[in-house]
């Protein structure tokens, strides 16, 4: 489907599309002669000064192998009313009028008053009667989206939408909804949203850069704003606790950043109040914050637990609870701080909150384990879950550790050559180690292209900054680690280059899913060699399926290389294969499906998964 066409003509195509509105490149704080490969060494990164300058020489020429091609009809009504368990809804027991010191007028009242001076999010972009006009041009090729396979499973599916007209999201969410200049619900907007208007717990997979913040976004402002209509009462414990009512957790602080970004765009003038906290940053900022009211908030695992542990924030009034990169927040590293916070804390039970899980990529195991976390969902996966995007143009090359600079030099060389007006594409480079990103950072700026990092060891500041510069082109060379690989927005990304593949190929996805975002095309390079073979199956599948060219050599690796490369991976079996993990019959237990009531009659059924054990039974898993 990707027309094959020489490198150059690739970078310069994905550099057309992406160049970034921003600076030139040489801007002040660069002192680099523009042109061919020797250049003055004049830039040092502020957090590189006074380190030895690298001696390196330029690596060799690119001594690798060659390739070929070297290059049932929904009857759910909203929360509450679908619940056949005896316990009463949300709001019964939780929320009740009985309260005292309600919303508006002890903790987190003033809102009102906030609401007065509240920020305009859009800025000098705001003429909403401008984005009216202007809609038909947004930029958004939906065409890259149509013919996308969908998959719904689960009882009584809410139908999906066509146009954000068909569903009832208020005036306010719809007038912001124009002002982002969204034309229409992407295939993901088009199914989610009316599942969790519904009420649903949700378990979401879609492609990077298709729109799920929005998804999980429009129906959680959507839902407090009728909160808030009916006169949501709030506790008042605790002179300084507060109680949101939507909880957004995200694995890392630049993630959370953004979809506060985004939610507070979405939510403006709504009456709806966005907090964000995240490590990294003074606590008692954002607490005072927190202070001034919340009712989404957007928070880190490790500071939102630091928070309940202080009792600054209580999660009992919690009716919508939403995990971005759902996978990433329930592997290894994130699930104790998840269980944590969804399970020993005052968070209401599944069934009386509302979950919604969304990620690019959804492991079965993963899905099994975040189950636990929901009420008899709906599973949706647009696209093959863990499949990337047809839009990324994803090339491997076999390239040594020695080579594998001097062979980025070439791919920068040539996408300068190419570039629009002179200008470098915004290129972001993944590397294994933070070592590895300062390292190869400062190897770039002193060869006179203008890089910047972002890794766990930097500040926060620093993150921060990095990203502030490589957003507006100053620095159009981003290396990272896989902090940078999940989530981020980062409009006109031309170029991602795999410099030290990953060993796991969904982090693969992820990292290549900051290019071809939102319609757009995009460029991805990978350097291949013999440490990564564990990948070479799963990639060849990967790239198979996303109808890339395969050279001849990737898959002679991957017809002798065992399938690797995933915490999920079946032996032998294919990754896209299933997906529901529930309709999978290795699953079933005792004769009886986990899914549909029995492993023929699969889903639909009456007395589906989550039927069979009710809110606050534990989870026949654990
Ligand atoms: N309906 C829409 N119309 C036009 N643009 C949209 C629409 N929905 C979302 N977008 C834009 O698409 C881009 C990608 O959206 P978003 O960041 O939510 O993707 P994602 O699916 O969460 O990606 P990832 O898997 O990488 O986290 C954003 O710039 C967003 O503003």
């Amino acid at each position: 489907m990707n027309k094959r066409t020489s490198w150059a003509d690739l970078a310069a195509n994905s550099a057309a599309e992406n160049t970034y509105a921003g600076s030139s490149v040489n801007n002040g704080i660069l002192g680099t002669t523009s042109g061919g490969a020797s250049r003055t060494n004049t830039y040092v990164p502020p957090h590189l000064r006074n380190r030895p300058a690298s001696s390196d020489p330029p690596a060799p020429a690119y001594s690798g192998p060659a390739s070929s091609n070297d290059r049932s009809a929904y009857g759910g009504a909203r929360w509450g009313g679908a619940r056949n368990d005896s316990r009463s809804g949300y709001g019964g027991s939780g929320g009740g009028g009985g309260r005292t010191g309600g919303w508006g007028g002890g903790r987190g009242g003033g809102w009102d008053r906030g609401r007065e001076q509240e920020v305009n999010p859009f800025g000098d972009d705001d003429n909403t009667e401008q984005a009216f006009s202007e809609q038909a041009n947004s930029g958004i090729n939906f065409d890259a989206y149509e013919d996308i396979p969908v998959e719904t499973s689960g009882d009584n599916i809410p139908p999906p939408v066509n146009i954000f007209a068909e569903i009832d999201l208020g005036e306010a969410l719809n007038l912001n909804i124009h002002r982002c200049k969204y034309v229409k619900p992407t295939p993901v907007q088009r199914h989610a949203i009316p599942i969790s208007l519904a009420g649903r717990d949700l378990m979401a997979c879609a492609q990077t850069g298709s729109g799920k913040t929005a998804a999980f976004c429009f129906p959680i402002i959507n839902g407090i704003m009728e909160m808030q209509a009916q006169g949501v009462q709030r506790p008042s414990r605790g002179a300084r606790t507060v109680y949101p009512l939507a909880l957004i957790l995200s694995p890392t602080r630049e993630l959370s950043m953004q979809i506060h970004e985004e939610a507070k765009k979405f939510s403006y003038q709504t009456g709806v109040k966005v907090v964000v906290a995240y490590g990294g940053a003074p606590i008692n900022q954002q607490l005072r914050e927190l202070e001034r009211g919340v009712d989404i908030l957007v928070a880190t695992p490790g500071r939102l637990v630091d928070l309940l542990e202080r009792a600054r924030v209580s999660l009992q009034m919690v009716k919508y609870l939403a995990l971005d990169e759902a996978d990433r927040m329930l592997d290894m590293g994130f699930e104790p701080q998840i269980r944590k916070i969804v399970e020993q804390m005052d968070m209401p039970l599944p069934g009386f909150r509302q979950t919604m899980l969304f990620s690019a990529t959804f492991p079965k195991e993963i899905q099994r384990l975040a189950s636990d976390f929901l009420y008899n969902y709906i599973f949706l996966a647009v696209g093959r879950v863990g499949s990337s995007t047809d839009l990324i143009v994803q090339r491997v090359e076999f390239v040594y550790d020695s080579d594998k600079r001097s062979h980025l030099m070439d791919l920068l060389h040539a996408q300068r050559a190419n570039g629009v007006h002179g200008k470098q594409a915004l290129t972001l480079v993944f590397v294994e180690t933070k070592k590895g990103a300062d390292s190869l950072e400062h190897w770039l700026c002193v060869n006179g292209f203008p890089a910047t990092s972002i890794h766990g060891d930097r500040s926060q500041q620093e993150r921060e900054q990095a990203l502030r510069s490589f957003k507006s082109g100053n620095t159009p060379i981003l290396v990272a680690t896989d902090v940078a690989a999940r989530g981020l927005d980062i409009p006109h990304v031309a170029h991602v280059v795999n410099f030290d593949l990953p060993n796991d190929i969904d982090d693969y996805v992820h990292r290549i899913g900051r290019t071809g975002r939102a319609g757009k095309t995009g460029l991805a390079t990978a350097f291949f060699n013999e440490s990564n073979v564990s990948l070479a199956r799963a990639l060849a599948d990967l790239m198979q399926e996303s109808n890339q060219e395969v050279p001849a050599w990737l898959s002679r690796y991957a017809a002798r290389s065992s399938y690797g490369g995933g915490r999920n991976r079946r032996p032998g079996g294919n990754r896209f294969g299933g997906r529901d993990f529930r309709r999978d019959s290795s699953y079933t237990r005792g004769g009886m499906d986990y899914y549909g009531g029995n492993s023929t009659s699969g889903y639909g059924a009456s007395g589906g998964y989550g039927g069979g054990y009710g809110p606050g039974v534990t989870s026949a898993w654990d």
